[in-house]
């Protein structure tokens, strides 16, 4: 008799980012018709490689979905004096709506500060500590995260059982770690956290149905983190030697084991972009009394 190996099917961000981006192109042509322009400001520091990656394909969507855009740069070296003139300048703006500015902050400037001073109804992708506060709370009048949030979509999106499951989020970030595990214990599923202090970290992540890796570490999910049949989802945006772009998942290595799993590029990063310009839409409704 063959024995055939199932693989795991790879399941793209696609067919989730188009069926929020198809309901979002109507909303947008409405208030459009009105009279109402719905804008993204981008703030970007320098020119790294996972920020200039948000960028490409957050501009892509804006513009497929109708959504206006302008991208502010700062020199590497910006001061803190300067970076919070430019943000304030963006708040006061009554020309945009929503204002995404790219973590992690170069070392030089307080994020503890700045988290501050965004205006919350304008942060489309939390950072305000009011918006953290919100995704704590369950309270769904904020924005919570992009990232974290296109996890839970494209996971309800492909059917995955949550409720009563155990996940596992490997990464404590407030960009993705922490604020997702928060929408998936939402979602009633048993949420573990690991992170780089966690002992037997693959005996811990091996034991979860579902894991979300979100380290920032290139390829390091290897074949004994995952259980078998379990469902992955690659949040990890590394860049390569090669400026290619690559998961925290060693896909190849798990790809026999796990039952689904997301694919870097148009993954995760797909759906971010499409939540990013509905947050955009709603943050626009919302200032215009919609
Ligand atoms: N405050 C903040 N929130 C973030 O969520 C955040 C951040 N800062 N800083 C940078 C990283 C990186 N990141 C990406 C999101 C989408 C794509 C994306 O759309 N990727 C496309 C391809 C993009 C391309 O290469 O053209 C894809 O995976 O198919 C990439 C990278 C979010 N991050």
């Amino acid at each position: 008799m063959e024995i055939t190996a199932t693989k795991g099917q790879i399941i793209k961000g696609k067919p989730v980012a188009d069926q929020i981006s198809e309901t979002l192109i109507k909303e947008v042509n409405e208030l459009v018709k009105e009279g109402i322009n719905p804008k993204l400001a981008i703030l970007r520091v320098g020119a790294n490689g996972s920020d200039l990656a948000y960028e490409r394909g957050a501009l892509k969507r804006c513009e497929s979905t109708g959504i206006q855009t302008q991208v502010v740069e700062l020199p590497e070296d910006v001061t803190q004096e300067e970076y919070v003139k430019t943000l304030k300048g963006l708040n006061e703006d009554t020309n945009i709506n929503g204002i995404l500015c790219f973590r992690p902050l170069p070392k030089q400037l307080d994020e503890e500060a700045i988290k501050y001073i965004i205006a919350p109804e304008k942060d489309v992708d939390s950072f305000s500590p009011i918006n953290s506060a919100k995704v704590m709370e369950g309270d769904k009048t904020g924005f919570p995260p992009c990232t974290p949030t296109a996890v839970v979509e494209i996971l309800k999106h492909y059917n995955v059982a949550l409720s009563g499951s155990k996940v596992a989020v490997l990464g404590r970030s407030m960009v993705v770690g922490k604020p997702a595990a928060m929408l998936l214990l939402n979602e009633n599923a048993t949420v573990t956290i690991c992170h780089s202090r966690t002992k037997d970290l693959a005996k811990v992540t091996s034991e979860a149905d579902v894991l979300v890796a979100a380290v920032g570490r290139a390829k390091m999910v290897k074949e004994d983190f995952v259980k078998e049949g379990a469902v992955v989802i690659d949040v990890g945006i590394n860049v390569d030697e090669e400026g290619k772009l690559c998961g925290d998942v060693d896909t190849d290595a798990v790809l026999d084991k796990v039952s689904m799993i997301t694919p870097v590029p148009a993954g995760v990063g797909s759906v971010t972009t499409s939540i990013l310009a509905k947050h955009v839409v709603k943050a626009c409704k919302l200032q215009n009394n919609k």
